[in-house]
C-alpha cells in the first residue's frame, strides 16, 4: 500500500478549494503528467480513463483541462449534442462557469467517466483551484488507487448537465407534473432529454438526468432520479423506480418494479422480471438475467450473462465476468469476484472475499468468509467451509464438506 502524501506548504497563489496548503500552480497549463491511459470501455460508455501506476489518497492527478466559459457561452454552443459531454459546468464567485473540454481532445482528464451511481466506483474528485484570478478544475485522488484501475469522478448531474442540443420532444404522452427541464422543459431537474418520442404515460418524473432516445417507454411512473436514460425502448411497464442510475440500451426490460437505486444498468436486455432491485450498483451487459428478487446493493456487476435465478443478493461487491451462473441464492457481502463461470446452484455465500478466476463451482453452499480464492476450478460440491483462509490453485476438489479455518491451501488438486 502507499504511503500517504506529506503535507506540504504553501508556496504560490493557487489554492484548491478545500485544501488551501498544496501548490498546485506547477500542475496547472502544462502537458498532462505520466500515470495514465485511455482505454476503451464500450460501445455505450465510449473511453475511459485509466491508472498505469498507483496513486496516494488526496494526490493531484490531471488538470481538467478546456476553455473556461460563463454557463451563457457554453449553451450557446451549437454543439451536437456528444460534444456537451465534455462541458463541466460549477459554481464559481456566485456565478454558473463551465470548463469546455470539447477541443481539448489531447486532454486526458476529459476521459474520466462518472461515478454515479455506483459509489465504490467513485476513486477521484474534481476540484475548483483557484490562481491569479482564475479558476481552474482538478482531478484528485479520494483513495489510494492501484494501477490498472479506472478513474471515476461523481460528476454531480445538476451541474454537468445542460439543455443544448436538441430540444425535439414530441409525443411525450401524458407528462404530468414535470417542470423545469433545462433544455426540455417542464420537468424539475430532467437535465438534458433528447428525442424522447412516444413516452406514454410519465407521471412525476423529477431529476430524470440526460435521458436521451428514449422511446415506447409504456407506462413509467413515480420515476425519480432516473439520471442518465439513454436509448431505452420498449421499457414496458416501471413502477416505483427511484434512482435508477444510468440505464442505457435497455430493450424490451419486460416488467421492473419497486427498483430504487439500481446503478448504472448497461445493455440489459430480457431481463425478465426483476423485483424490488435496491442500490444494485453498476451492472454492465446483463443479458437474460432471468428471474432477479430482492437484489440490494450489488455495485459493480460487469457482464453477468445468463445469471438464471438470484434471489436475495446483497451487497455483492465488485462482480465481473460471471457466466452461467445459475441459480444464486442468498449471497451477501460476495466483495470482489472475477471471472465465475457456470457457477451451478450457488446458495449463501456470504463474505466471500476475493474470488478471482472461478469457474465450475457447482453446488457451494453457505460458504462464509471464505478468504482470498484464486484459480479454483471444478471444485466440486464445497459445503459449510467458512473461513477458508487463502485457497490457491485448487482444482478438482471433489465434495468438501464442513471444512474449517482452512488457513492456506495451495495447488490442491
Ligand atoms: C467527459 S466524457 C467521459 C469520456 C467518454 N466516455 C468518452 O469516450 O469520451 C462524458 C461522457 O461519457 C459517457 N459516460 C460517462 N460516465 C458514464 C457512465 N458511468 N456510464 C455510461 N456512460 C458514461 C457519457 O456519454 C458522458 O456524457
Amino acid at each position: 500500500m502507499a504511503e500517504r502524501p506529506p503535507r506540504r506548504r504553501r508556496r504560490g497563489n493557487a489554492v484548491a478549494s478545500s485544501e488551501p496548503d498544496i501548490n498546485y500552480a506547477k500542475h496547472l497549463g502544462g502537458p498532462d503528467p505520466d500515470g495514465f491511459e485511455t482505454c476503451f470501455i464500450s460501445q455505450e460508455i465510449g473511453d475511459g480513463l485509466f491508472s498505469t501506476k498507483e496513486f496516494m489518497e488526496g494526490e493531484f492527478l490531471l488538470e481538467y483541462k478546456g476553455e473556461l466559459l460563463t454557463e451563457e457561452e457554453a449553451l450557446e454552443r451549437d454543439y451536437s449534442s456528444w460534444r456537451h459531454h465534455y462541458q463541466y459546468f460549477f459554481q464559481w464567485k456566485g456565478r454558473t462557469m463551465c470548463i469546455d473540454a470539447a477541443n481539448y481532445t489531447q486532454s486526458l482528464a476529459r476521459y474520466a467517466n462518472n461515478s454515479r451511481p455506483s459509489r465504490r466506483s467513485c476513486n477521484c474528485r474534481i476540484r475548483k483551484i483557484e490562481m491569479n484570478d482564475s479558476v481552474h478544475l482538478g482531478i484528485f485522488a479520494l483513495r489510494d488507487i492501484q494501477k490498472g484501475e479506472e478513474l471515476r469522478y461523481d460528476y454531480n448531474a445538476k451541474h454537468t448537465l445542460n439543455a443544448g442540443g436538441d430540444r425535439n420532444a414530441s409525443d411525450t404522452g401524458g407528462v404530468q407534473q414535470a417542470s423545469e427541464v433545462r433544455g426540455v422543459q417542464l420537468a424539475p431537474d430532467f437535465g438534458g432529454v433528447q428525442q424522447a418520442s412516444d413516452a406514454g404515460i410519465v407521471q412525476q418524473v423529477s431529476d430524470a438526468g440526460g435521458a436521451q432516445q428514449a422511446s415506447n417507454a409504456g407506462s413509467v411512473e413515480l420515476a425519480s432520479y432516473a439520471t442518465g436514460v439513454q436509448q431505452a425502448s420498449d421499457a414496458g411497464g416501471v413502477q416505483q423506480a427511484s434512482d435508477p442510475g444510468i440505464v442505457q440500451q435497455a430493450p424490451d426490460a419486460g416488467s421492473v418494479q419497486l427498483a430504487s437505486d439500481a446503478g448504472g444498468v448497461n445493455q440489459a436486455s430480457d431481463s425478465g422480471d426483476v423485483q424490488q432491485a435496491s442500490d444494485a450498483g453498476g451492472v454492465y451487459q446483463a443479458s437474460d438475467v432471468g428471474d432477479v428478487q430482492q437484489a440490494s446493493d450489488a455495485e459493480g456487476v460487469q457482464q453477468v450473462l445468463d445469471a438464471g435465478i438470484v434471489q436475495q443478493a446483497s451487497d455483492a461487491g465488485v462482480v465481473q465476468q460471471v457466466l452461467d451462473a445459475g441459480c444464486i441464492y442468498q449471497a451477501s457481502d460476495a466483495e470482489i469476484v472475477q471471472q465465475v463461470s457456470e457457477a451451478g446452484g450457488v446458495q449463501q455465500a456470504s463474505n466471500a472475499g476475493g474470488v478471482e478466476l472461478a469457474s465450475y463451482a457447482t453446488g457451494v453452499q453457505q460458504a462464509s468468509d471464505a478468504g482470498g480464492v484464486q484459480k479454483a476450478s471444478d471444485p466440486g460440491i464445497v459445503r459449510q467451509a467458512p473461513d477458508a483462509g487463502s485457497v490457491q490453485l485448487a482444482s478438482d476438489a471433489g465434495g468438501v464438506n464442513q471444512a474449517s479455518d482452512g488457513g492456506d491451501v495451495q495447488q490442491a488438486s
